[in-house]
């Protein structure tokens, strides 16, 4: 059966990933599963367990870790961020897509371990930009503001380890440039498998 394509958003906290994706899962042409990640961190408000995240404590974190639930899992800003492990294997083999959101260790992690997903790198038009977000988002303190400013300025230069940066300098283009990169990972995908199938069973005869 035709696996599912994998989609990995990363990019420096603030640069609008999670307005982007939400603005992308509403387009009705797309048919993504979102992986829901769990964090040590305190839900902010109007953030739903087992929706936004699954929150959970650093015991409960560190207990999934040593069982090995976890694909990928980094500290970011003092607390615990990761992706379980299940979800991916089981939607991914039943031919759906699946949608990451995830900061940069972690997109790298899973980069590591699975090459053959779509890594996608969002960037803002410049650091300036980054920072007015987060003070605009108002949910951080200055302190936190700042740290995860000095961490984008490391996260900027991973860039050239993704497979595709976009800008998101207008939420719309950044979810259309989004769409389009999925429609040719598709083709990659669909090119390649069956030649592939093809040469397996040749072998095989
Ligand atoms: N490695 C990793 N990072 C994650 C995961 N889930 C979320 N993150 C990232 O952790 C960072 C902090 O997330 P959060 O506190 O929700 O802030 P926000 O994304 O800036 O709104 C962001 O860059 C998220 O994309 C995950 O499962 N694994
Ligand atoms: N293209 C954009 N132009 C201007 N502001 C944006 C844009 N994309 C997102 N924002 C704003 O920037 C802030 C951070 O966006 P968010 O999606 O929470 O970022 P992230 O998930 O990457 O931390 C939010 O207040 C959001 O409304």
């Amino acid at each position: 059966m035709k696996r599912g394509v994998l989609i990995v958003l990363s990019g420096p906290s603030g640069v609008g990933k999670g307005t982007v994706r939400k603005a992308l899962f509403e387009e009705t042409d797309i048919d993504f599963q979102y992986s829901i990640s769990m964090t040590t961190r305190n839900p902010r408000e109007g953030e739903m367990n087992g929706e936004d995240y699954f929150f959970v404590t650093r015991e409960e974190f560190e207990k999934n870790i040593a069982e090995g639930n976890m694909l990928e899992y980094a500290e970011y800003v003092g607390n615990y961020y990761g992706t379980p492990k299940t979800f991916i294997d089981d939607t991914l083999a039943s031919g759906r897509d699946v949608f990451l959101e995830i900061e940069v260790q972690g997109a790298l992690q899973v980069k590591e371990k699975m090459p053959e997903g779509a890594y996608i790198f969002l960037t803002p038009p410049d650091l300036d930009a980054l920072k007015e977000r987060l003070v605009g988002r108002g949910t951080e303190d200055m302190d936190v503001i700042d740290k995860r400013v000095n961490t984008a300025a490391s996260e900027i230069r991973m860039m050239a380890n993704y497979d595709y940066a976009v800008v998101n300098d207008e939420v719309e283009n950044a979810v259309q440039r989004i769409k389009d990169i999925v429609k040719v990972e598709r083709l990659r995908v669909n090119r390649v498998l069956p030649e592939y199938i093809a040469m397996i069973e040749e072998i095989d005869k």
